[in-house]
């Protein structure tokens, strides 16, 4: 069986009413990340990302055309290439990704006594399927999945309900939901997930990043100007509906007004592009070179759109692109993600608690009837 990630099984003493310290055994929080290589070598990098690659959501070129790409070139070139940049920040107890998302998952059960709290991974170990296989075994009746993606995309959040899908829940939708994938009626037996789409805009959460970058700002003064770092995108998935660079834009602006920004002050950039395509803009490291340029010599980087610091953030950002920076006169300070601090896990619990809250509350999903 799966263990609670707490290795504290006993209810915590954070303040909670009686009913939130009862325990609800037949329910469990998931916390869904990307996932990461095992180890930092070109062999488990290759595994990682010939999985990953091999998602549709993530890639959705014709089958045909995509596999000779990817296993041709891709895996041969990049895995050896990537592994050291892996090496670059690999941690005493594993990949950042999964270190910061185990202890996460930890101190969520911390805040959340009356539920099991694990975490999965859309890629790699702990395999989410897996993990929603276990808990089923287990005899729980009820998942509260939350993947760690604040914003939506097709790309990342779509995928993580793909697997709840296809493993047979009857899926509660709280946030954005994708067109054509109306919540499903509950037929009794099946068990149910609570599916948490998105939390960008989320009070608490909002309030926690902006906390973090007041407390960095406390510590080593403001920079000249503020960089809000996330994840790309095709273009042409955002040109196809994906909401996701809307969740970016409209998280950014509610981080900034948390922190009483002027406009001028601050910029949503994208970042890790891949692929010859087209994608989302400005690119960070495009706009980096321009505030240089301008006679801007220092700059925050935050990075709302990963939960947990990652090779996205530490290597990408902190390492790269600082010294890049740096080559051009700058100083970039890099502000870490929200990880295992005792504010995100708040957060979270929060954002899980007020989606049972809402479904509590809602009208009951109508059981169709059985055919005549
Ligand atoms: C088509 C390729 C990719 C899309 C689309 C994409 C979207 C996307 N990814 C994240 C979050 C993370 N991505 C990470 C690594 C990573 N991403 C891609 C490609 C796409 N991402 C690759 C190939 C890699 C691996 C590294 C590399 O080879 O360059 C990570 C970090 C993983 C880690 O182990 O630390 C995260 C996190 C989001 C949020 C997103 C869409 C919104
Ligand atoms: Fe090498
Ligand atoms: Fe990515």
């Amino acid at each position: 069986m799966i263990t609670p990630t707490s290795t504290a099984g006993a209810p915590t003493g954070n303040p909670g009413t009686a009913d939130a310290r009862t325990a609800e055994a037949d329910t469990a929080v998931v916390l869904v990340n990307l996932g990461t290589p095992d180890a930092p070598t070109p062999d488990a990098v290759r595994r990682y990302l010939r999985e990953f690659l091999s998602d549709r959501r993530v890639v959705d070129l014709p089958r045909w055309l995509w596999w000779p790409v990817l296993n041709l070139a891709i895996l041969p070139l990049r895995a050896h290439r990537v592994a050291h940049k892996y090496a670059s920040i690999w941690m005493a107890d594993g990949s950042p990704l999964a270190a910061y998302t185990r202890r996460l998952a930890q101190a969520v059960q911390r805040e959340c006594p009356q539920w099991r709290v694990v975490h999965a991974m859309r890629y790699g170990a702990p395999a989410f399927a897996q993990v929603l296989r276990q808990l089923r075994a287990d005899g729980i009746r009820r998942v509260l999945v939350l993947p760690l993606y604040p914003q939506y995309s097709t790309t990342t959040t779509a995928s993580v309900r793909d697997v709840v899908e296809a493993e047979g829940y009857a899926i509660r939708d709280v946030g954005f939901v994708e067109a054509g994938k109306p919540t499903a009626a509950a037929d009794g037996s099946a068990p149910v997930a609570h599916f948490i789409a998105d939390y960008h805009l989320d009070a608490g959460w909002v309030a926690a990043v902006a906390e973090s970058i007041r407390a960095h700002r406390a510590e080593h003064g403001n920079a000249a100007h503020l960089l809000f770092s996330f994840h790309g995108l095709p273009q042409r998935l955002a040109d196809n509906g994906d909401p996701y660079p809307a969740h970016c834009e409209a998280g950014a602006r509610a981080i900034a007004a948390a922190l009483g920004l002027r406009d001028e002050s601050w910029t949503l950039t994208y970042q890790s592009r891949f692929g010859r395509e087209k994608w989302l803009e400005p690119a960070t490291a495009d706009t980096l070179v321009a505030l240089a340029g301008r006679g801007i010599r220092s700059v925050d980087v935050v990075a709302p759109g990963f939960a947990v610091d990652c090779l996205e953030t530490l290597e990408e950002v902190a390492q790269m692109l600082k010294d890049d920076f740096r080559a051009r006169g700058g100083e970039l300070r890099y502000i870490g993600c929200l990880n295992d601090s005792a504010a995100h896990a708040r957060a979270l619990a929060a954002v899980v608690r007020d989606a049972v809250a809402a479904a509590a509350s809602a009208a009951p999903v109508a059981t169709p009837a059985p055919a005549a």
